[in-house]
């Protein structure tokens, strides 16, 4: 029964009862319209409350009933509202867990609302793609006026309850029973006037410049949010509540939504929602997985190195109320962690303050303990090590660790790409030790990469996958390898802007044609935000620049295969990026932001032309986007091939959570999907036979494999392999 009806003396209460989030379905929508008719019209009952099973009001609409094309045929929520809010009998909201989307739509037809203390409302359809298109825009401004709902349509902002009473939008919250409260207040209602409760008929008061509020939100979504449709659509239907008439106010709400399905964002951004729901979905060859592996609870962990990564693990920890140990190698590296977690904890307690709830290192670090003292750790649950990238110093720590720790204790490495085998080797617990790649910053990144090596247990897999989603992560499980997924793609993509530099382009050519893909930082940007030096100093390592590089080896070769030197030479001039004040930009001050395209390097790169005699030529957009994507999304069929990543999903996931990709194109695999392998396949193909130097171009087997069996669909993709290869 996907809803339910009984009565309380004079009160009727309804239950949506649709696991797992009462989502509004087809079904849920049919039978709602029917028990709420029934009730309306039963002369015993002189009040109505509205609520959901197992303490969850509503999640909205059913977004797995979304089709490409059907999303207009799915749900006729408002024809629901509408009733609920002409009806004669005062109707209640009793939200408890959640009112969002579709639900708080629901709820704001209902002429009174009551919350429990830790409910969250919210309109955040504008995260998949759409908008409130059942009189969210319309009714919500003239409950709390334009700016505030705005804000919270616009950005799909979760609101919490206590929020919620100061916005308007509920008029009590309890922290008891909210179904309790909702039907006590119907009965004091009971017969009292409701005209001022029905927010269709109120007209949308303000006190500002309309014409100049619109114009400004417009401009300032476009650059919040380039690229992505929905968000200026919101801005437009909240500005019909201000121009039109309510009823048609919704029929433009519903046009709006109708010429964004043929955008292809919604689909993109429903198909991103669910990769990243999945993605906690892990099973290994074995069937052990996610659903019949129990994961140990961690109560307490170390965190051994506080630099960039340490201090931003040891804050998200913390966050969660995690009782964590921070360890450094000496006072002073020891103070300037400190000094930073305390900073970074201070800033989250300020959000958190500001969302109207209060946390437990408000006054001070909460449960972090700073030392330098490895005998301190000793019974913790699990280490997270984020040291220098250094395989001979890991394994000393991992040495070292293994002996002291208790013998079920977890050992994870945050290391970005070293082999989790050879750490693990070093232990008297390979079975416990795990890769947890965060991502910088590591308390705001949302990203975590969970790398499985050989030994790695189940047991140790779903404890690493849990933790992360208690950390608020998206947490991806990934097979061993150097690099891992995210890092491993985006190597070729990173060497192709720099043979694109080569080709004639300017640093700028090449962020500018990606950001307006919808990358949040082109590939030069992002290089001089994270330091040249670090890619400097790997490529040293594996002995591709520097004096391990044997004489006589063509400055644009290495193994055979094209290289391009431009980085190692910025570096050896001393151009780190950001933090030298100069890299492939120049910036107002060393560490400085602002970064301005660079004469110099434009000078540079025109000799370098010369010096090579390379001739080059005009590179537009186009081919700058395929040369560069084509390749990262080479590399990622190569992953599913290596058995590396579980699906094309949770390359999506990686990409949209911790690389900036533009989650209204889905991912790049998603990308490719829609793009079409064949036209993929046939531009490396011929981009590769051109330059049979950069093997990061020849097609790789699943690509040619999938073309040539007709392009299925993107679920299908795996299957093609067989169990090829499975690293997972
Ligand atoms: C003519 C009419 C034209 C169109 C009219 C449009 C009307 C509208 O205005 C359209 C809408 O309502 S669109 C829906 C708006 N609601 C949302 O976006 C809420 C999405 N869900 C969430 O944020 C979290 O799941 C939530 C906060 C709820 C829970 O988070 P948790 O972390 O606790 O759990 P999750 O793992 O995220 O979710 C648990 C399971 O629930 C599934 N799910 C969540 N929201 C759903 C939804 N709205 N519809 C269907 N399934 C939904 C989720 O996939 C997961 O499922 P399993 O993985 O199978 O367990
Ligand atoms: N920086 C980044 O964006 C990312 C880095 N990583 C990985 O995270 C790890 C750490 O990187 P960062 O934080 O950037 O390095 P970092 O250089 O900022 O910090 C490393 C810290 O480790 C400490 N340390 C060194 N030896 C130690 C020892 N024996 N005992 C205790 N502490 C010791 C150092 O004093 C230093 O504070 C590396 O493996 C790196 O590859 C992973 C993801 C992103």
């Amino acid at each position: 029964m996907e809803v339910t009806r009984y009565q309380s003396h004079a009160v009727s209460v309804i239950e949506i009862n649709h696991p797992p989030v009462n989502a509004l379905s087809s079904l849920v929508c049919q039978a709602l319209f029917k028990e709420f008719v029934e009730a309306s019209k039963d002369p015993s009952v002189e009040a109505i409350v509205l609520c959901g099973a197992n303490g969850k009001f509503c999640a909205g609409a059913d977004i797995r009933e979304f089709k490409s094309t059907s999303l207009m045929k799915t749900i006729s929520i408002e024809d629901i509202n509408g009733n609920i809010e002409s009806c004669k009998k005062p109707v209640v909201a009793a939200i408890e867990g959640v009112a969002l989307g579709g639900g708080l739509e629901l709820a704001l037809s209902c002429h009174y609302r009551v919350a429990h203390i830790k409910a969250i409302v919210g309109l955040p359809e504008v995260l998949i793609g759409i908008l409130p298109a059942a009189g969210g825009t319309q009714r919500l401004p003239r409950l709390i006026g334009i700016p505030a709902a705005l804000d919270m349509i616009v950005r799909g902002r979760h609101v919490p309850a206590t929020e919620a009473f100061q916005l308007g939008i509920v008029d009590q919250v309890v922290q008891t029973n909210a179904i309790d409260a909702a039907v006590h207040l119907a009965r004091e209602i009971i017969g009292k006037p409701l005209d001022n409760r029905r927010l269709s008929t109120l007209p949308v008061q303000y006190n500002i410049n309309i014409e100049d509020f619109f114009d400004n939100a417009l401009k300032k979504a476009k650059i919040q949010f380039f690229g992505a449709q929905a968000p200026l659509a919101c801005i437009e239907a909240v500005k019909a509540s201000v121009e039109l008439p309510f009823y048609q106010g919704l029929k433009k709400e519903q046009e709006l939504i109708a010429s964004l399905v043929t955008t292809g964002q919604p689909q993109a951004q429903q198909y991103a929602f669910f990769s990243e729901r999945n993605a906690g979905k892990w099973t290994l060859p074995s069937g052990e997985g996610w659903d019949n592996v129990s994961p140990k609870i961690i109560k307490t962990t170390a965190v051994i190195g506080l630099g960039t990564m340490g201090r931003g693990i040891v804050t998200s920890l913390s966050k969660a109320n995690i009782s964590v140990i921070a360890l450094e190698q000496d006072e002073k590296q020891l103070n300037q962690g400190k000094k930073a977690v305390i900073s970074l904890l201070e800033k989250e307690a300020e959000k958190l303050n500001k969302q109207g709830k209060s946390s437990s290192f408000a006054n001070g670090l909460g449960p972090v303990h700073f030392t330098l003292d490895f005998g301190e750790i000793r019974n913790v649950d699990l280490v997270i090590e984020a040291v220098y990238e250094n395989m001979g110093l890991k394994k000393k720590i991992f040495q070292k660790i293994s002996k002291i720790l208790k013998p079920d204790a977890f050992l994870c490495t945050n290391t970005s790409g070293l082999d989790i085998d050879e750490i693990a080797s070093v232990t008297n617990r390979p079975q416990n030790v795990i890769g947890m790649h965060f991502f910088s910053p590591a308390n705001i990144m949302r990203l975590l990469e969970v790398v499985r090596g050989c030994y790695t247990s189940p047991i140790t897999i779903a404890t690493t996958m849990s933790l992360g989603k208690t950390l608020g992560k998206v947490a991806v499980l990934v097979g061993n390898c150097p690099l891992f997924v995210g890092n491993r793609m985006l190597l070729p993509y990173v060497e192709q802007a720099g043979y694109l530099l080569e080709d004639g382009c300017n640093p700028e050519d090449v962020d500018n044609a990606l950001e307006h893909f919808g990358f949040a930082m082109g590939p030069f940007c992002m290089m001089d935000l994270a330091g040249l030096d670090v890619g400097w100093r790997s490529r040293m390592e594996k002995g591709l620049t520097g004096d391990r590089v044997p004489t006589g080896t063509p400055a644009r070769q290495r193994q055979g295969n094209r290289y391009c030197p431009i980085a190692d030479m910025l570096c050896e001039l001393g151009r780190f990026g950001q933090k030298a004040g100069m890299g492939w930009y120049k910036y107002e001050k060393l560490g400085g932001r602002k970064a301005s395209p660079d004469p110099w390097i434009r000078d540079f790169l025109e000799k370098y032309r010369n010096t090579h005699q390379i001739k080059s030529h005009v590179i537009n957009s186009e081919e700058i986007i395929q040369r560069c994507l084509y390749v990262l999304i080479n590399a990622g069929f190569k992953i599913l091939e290596d058995g590396i990543a579980t699906s094309p999903e949770d390359i999506d996931v990686i990409y949209n959570n911790g690389y900036g990709w533009p989650k209204y194109r889905g991912g790049p695999m998603y990308y490719a999907a829609t793009t079409g392998l064949a036209k993929v396949y046939e531009t490396l193909d011929r981009n590769y036979k051109a330059n049979p130097d950069i093997p990061s171009m020849k097609p790789t087997f699943l690509l040619r494999k999938l073309v040539a069996v007709g392009e299925p669909p993107l679920k299908e993709w795996k299957t093609q392999l067989g169990n090829l290869n499975n690293k997972l």
